[in-house]
């Protein structure tokens, strides 16, 4: 598994402190000044690599801390309560809960004799990822509604985790607005940036990768999430301390581990701000992998839980790359497009890939 490295003058992943953005007024003794510096470097980290640590970013350790407890306590429960709160097939609504792959697990021995790269390659493709989550929207969504278990099942699950959504919003909107500052952004360019971002239109997703065994690991192939881009405006993931989140660097194509760090946010370009800024921000590719089997403890790997959250515009809006980077030197890479035309063509992709998996 690739780790983080300083070498050659590659930067691991920055650590950017927002708390110029996050403080409260009463408490602000922060300056134009200061805010300038930490957007500054938040806008240097997401065009470096397009992955940022981010702390001083205004929620608790308490906050944190509930938000795994609700997560673990959702998928503690029996497969079959769960199922009361069923993702439906297809794509629309993307929300409710997702079982693990269909414990569609292949074993080293469905890969048969073939010793070809393209074939093995071909044969990996089909291993489904081995996780499970749950999919949550604003209650106020107008294109997509939220499922949720009867609330017998987990009593205060489906308050919590409106709350939580709600408070992650905020969250990724001062960010946003961090942006601004750090790009520099004329009224224009600011009232642009900010329609990158809808309330009612944003997704909150819990991730439970169960632990493996070093025998199965040993024996079966795994996988827990694929390399791909998210395609909003940007994502803020809280992880719990099981690892395994990689982004890849873009100038050198390796993988990069973006290492647990109690009580930060990963924060990852989506292809929205990638198009917005004409590639200077990176949408990066980046997995969830599963370590070469020889190098686990014989205990085996860990639960991962994760819990991203998708900031996006509104599913009609139309993303245009910002003037001020289009130049002589680079030119316009992009077409205006409409995100939920975008968004069709993306999960359609995906679903398909499912699909052909059966
Ligand atoms: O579990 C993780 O850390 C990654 C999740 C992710 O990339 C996604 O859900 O798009
Ligand atoms: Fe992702």
């Amino acid at each position: 598994m690739s780790s983080a490295t300083t070498d050659n003058q590659r930067p691991a992943i920055a650590t950017v402190d927002l708390s110029p953005f996050f403080a409260s007024e009463e408490s602000a003794t922060n300056t134009a000044q200061e805010r300038l510096a930490a957007g500054s470097a938040l806008v240097q980290a997401c065009h470096d690599l397009g992955f940022v640590i981010i702390k001083g970013h205004g929620l608790s350790k308490q906050e944190i801390d509930d938000a795994f407890s609700w997560t673990t306590k959702l998928f503690d429960l029996p497969f079959e309560e769960k199922m009361k709160a069923p993702h439906p097939p297809g794509n629309m609504p993307h929300r409710g809960y997702s079982g693990i792959g269909k414990e569609k697990v292949y074993s080293a021995a469905d890969l048969g004799e073939q010793t070809e790269d393209a074939d093995v390659a071909q044969q990996l493709r089909k291993i489904s990822d081995f996780k499970e989550s749950y999919e949550i929207g604003s209650e106020h969504d107008d294109q997509q509604q939220n499922i949720w278990l009867p609330d017998d099942v987990l009593p205060e699950f489906r308050r919590s985790m409106t709350a939580l959504y709600e408070r992650l919003a905020d969250v990724a909107g001062t960010i946003l607005v961090a942006f601004g500052a750090g790009l520099g952004c004329d009224e224009d360019a600011q009232v642009a940036l900010m329609q990158l971002s809808s309330r009612r239109h944003s997704q909150l997703r819990l991730l439970h990768y169960p632990p493996i065994t070093k025998h199965k690991l040993q024996t079966e192939m795994f996988a827990r999430l694929p390399a791909h881009t998210d395609w909003g405006t940007f994502t803020i993931l809280l992880q719990n301390n099981q690892g395994g989140l990689e982004l890849r660097d873009p100038h050198s194509g390796e993988f990069l581990h973006a290492a647990p760090e109690e009580g930060t946010l990963v924060l990852n370009i989506g292809d929205m701000l990638q198009r917005f800024t004409n590639d200077y921000f990176i949408s990066a590719l980046h997995r969830v992998s599963v370590p070469d089997p020889e190098a686990v403890p014989d205990g085996g790997i860990a639960a991962r839980y994760s819990i991203p959250f998708f900031l996006a515009p509104a599913p009609s809006h139309v993303i245009s790359t910002l003037p001020q980077f289009v130049t002589a030197e680079a030119p316009a890479k992009y077409e205006p497009v409409r995100f939920d035309e975008y968004g069709a063509i993306v999960s359609k992709y995906q679903y398909q890939q499912n699909e052909g998996e059966e």
